[in-house]
């Protein structure tokens, strides 16, 4: 690979913090303020931009999450962009404890053309942006550093020119140095502090600075004390929200966000799942339901992810992927056999924990292993959490088996089925559903009781005296019948006996029995591990009445056996 062409972030850009870095040792302890800038930055970045309806529907889910600035558009590049600002505000669509906030280049034109589309609108943050690093300055803009502030400058007196001619409740304004994080840091400095300057921003009205990884070029480290530096050395910081912008090119947005907040930042603008330019902006659902997995309020509300992520995918008309942190159809799912057990006794303790409480499952503590949060509090069911493939263990298979269909398999039954599963997924390699594991489950253990070679044509059983049950019924065995007779402390040893009259010796290893619901018409399962001839096998019996279940089970145990 050429990798000798390409340069370490050390030696493009100079890290003015020095060793003096105070975020490795803060924890986040409450959200920043989220600003979702789907409606541009991920907009812009589409094949096919969102069209009013698309647009429409995105703000209105932002509203619905609890977002309270929001990023609508970039007024002067398109005409749906306009029409959008202008159908909020002429729509009163925007409710009174949220921001709009539209974004624009540093020319005279397209800065006259935002603020028309602003008229009306009550709360707004109008968002400068121009590129600072030294490569953009050269190559692309063609301005040296001070012929770059000098424009920076007038861009900014033009907002504040046409801000003051506006009747109604202040602007605001936001600058963003584009690739700040290839900037110097002293450039950033003196270009964010001139602003602050001639914005005269005040705690009342503080100016926004917006510090982009508009490409991210180095570990989340760096990043982080680029930003500490900016914190402590903005001027009028009471004056100034200092926020990030995050791209996840090296696919760390998320790490780069979260340590910026660490070293000072306030405010974070990113995208639903991540959409954005290339990689995409930072991720506000993963960062913000990292920080619900930390107990603490995320600000949001995620309450039905599966609904979050449609409407994105429907805007963007892309697919959030199925590991897509928090939203993936696959990351509440455990296929493999350890995983599940864990998963499987993991709820089972916390349906304990929570009655020992008094509370309900949703509101105990969480300590499941292998599932970061409860799915249910992001609308997700249990139902899902386990899937059975090859990969899968008697964990995973006894627990679709209990859920769907109300089997409590004993533990031997469970390693049992758990090796007859197995071969029927390496046969096919493929997903097994608990539909599927039910068939399995039903053919093996079940069907061998009601249909097999040896069976009884009728059967009855009565207790002769305390303690003394008789079995007696027609036994049926290739095509042959023969009246049988046995007796013994219970239904079963009666049974035993009177299969042992037959000359079918059986052993009776182990039983277990119960009911599948509630009512009295819910089938009762019975569960015989049975020695005969030589051989171990299971059978299970399922029917309203416990003991046709069990006489059911034997009969399947001894087919199975023979
Ligand atoms: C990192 C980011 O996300 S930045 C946002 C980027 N978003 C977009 O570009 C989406 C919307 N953009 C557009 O629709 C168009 O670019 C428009 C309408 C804004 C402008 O279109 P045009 O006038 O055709 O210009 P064009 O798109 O070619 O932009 C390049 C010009 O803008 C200049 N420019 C680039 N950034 C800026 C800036 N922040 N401020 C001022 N001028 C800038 C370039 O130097 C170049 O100037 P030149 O033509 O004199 O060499
Ligand atoms: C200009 C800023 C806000 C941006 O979109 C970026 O740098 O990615």
């Amino acid at each position: 690979m050429p990798y000798h062409r390409y340069r370490p972030a050390h030696e493009r850009v100079h890290v003015a913090l020095g060793g003096d870095r105070h975020w490795p040792s803060r924890r986040l302890d409450r959200a920043p303020l989220w600003v979702p800038v789907d409606l541009r930055d991920g907009n812009q970045a589409l094949a096919e931009p969102m069209d009013p309806a698309r647009k429409r529907r995105m703000f209105d889910l932002m509203l619905a999450m609890g977002f309270k600035e929001i990023e609508v558009g970039y007024p002067s590049a398109s005409r749906t962009d306009y029409d959008f600002v202008r159908h909020l505000a002429e729509s009163d669509s925007v409710p009174a404890d949220v921001t709009i906030v539209v974004f624009t280049a540093a020319r005279a034109d397209l800065i006259e053309q935002t603020f028309a589309s602003i008229e009306g609108l009550p709360r707004v943050v109008v968002h400068l942006y121009t590129a600072t690093a030294p490569t953009w300055r050269d190559v692309v803009l063609g301005h040296d550093r001070a012929d770059l502030r000098a424009l920076i400058h007038r861009a900014a007196e033009r907002m504040a020119r046409l801000a003051d001619a506006r009747p109604g409740p202040p602007v605001r304004f936001e600058f963003s140095p584009e690739v700040f994080n290839l900037t110097e840091p002293d450039y950033v400095l003196e270009v964010c502090n001139g602003l602050t300057a001639l914005w005269d921003a005040s705690p009342d009205r503080p100016v926004i600075h917006n510090l982009p990884a508009t490409v991210e070029i180095a570990t989340p480290n760096v990043y982080a004390d680029q930003i500490e530096y900016m914190h402590r050395h903005l001027d009028r910081r009471g004056s100034v929200i200092l926020s990030v912008h995050p791209h996840n090119d090296r696919g760390t947005g998320v790490a780069c966000a979260e340590l910026a907040l660490l070293a000072g930042a306030q405010r974070v603008e990113g995208c639903l799942f991540g959409n954005g330019e290339r990689t995409g902006n930072v991720d506000l659902v993963t960062l913000a339901l990292n920080l619900h997995s930390q107990g603490v309020d995320p600000m949001l509300d995620f309450g039905d992810i599966d609904e979050i992520r449609r409407t994105v995918e429907h805007c963007n008309r892309l697919p959030v992927p199925d590991r897509h942190p928090y939203a993936g159809d696959l990351v509440y799912t455990a296929f493999s056999g350890t995983h599940q057990d864990a998963i499987k006794k993991g709820l089972a303790h916390h349906e304990r924990r929570a009655a020992e409480l008094g509370v309900p499952a949703a509101r105990a503590p969480w300590e499941v292993p292998y599932l970061p949060i409860d799915p249910a509090d992001v609308g997700r069911d249990y139902q899902a959490v386990i899937r059975v493939n090859s990969q899968s263990g008697k964990g995973g298979i006894a627990y679709l088996l209990q859920t769907h269909h109300g089997l409590d398999l004993p533990r031997r039954l469970q390693i049992d089925f758990s090796a007859v599963v197995q071969r029927a997924t390496d046969d096919g390699g493929h997903e097994v559903t608990a539909k599927d594991l039910w068939e399995i489950f039903h053919t093996t253990y079940l069907a061998p009781g009601e249909d097999g070679r040896l069976a009884l044509a009728s059967w009855a059983t009565a207790e002769t005296a305390p303690g003394r049950h008789e079995f007696t019924g027609t036994l049926v065995a290739d095509g042959r019948e023969s009246e049988l007779r046995g007796t013994g402390n219970g239904p079963l040893s009666a049974l035993a006996d009177a299969l042992a009259s037959a000359g079918v010796a059986i052993d009776i290893l182990h039983y277990a029995e119960h009911a599948t619901g509630t009512g009295p018409d819910s089938p009762a399962v019975a569960y015989v591990e049975c020695r005969t001839g030589g051989v171990t096998r299971w059978g299970a019996g399922r029917d309203t009445s416990v003991l046709t279940a069990s006489v059911r089970a034997v009969l399947a145990a001894v087919n199975r056996a023979r």
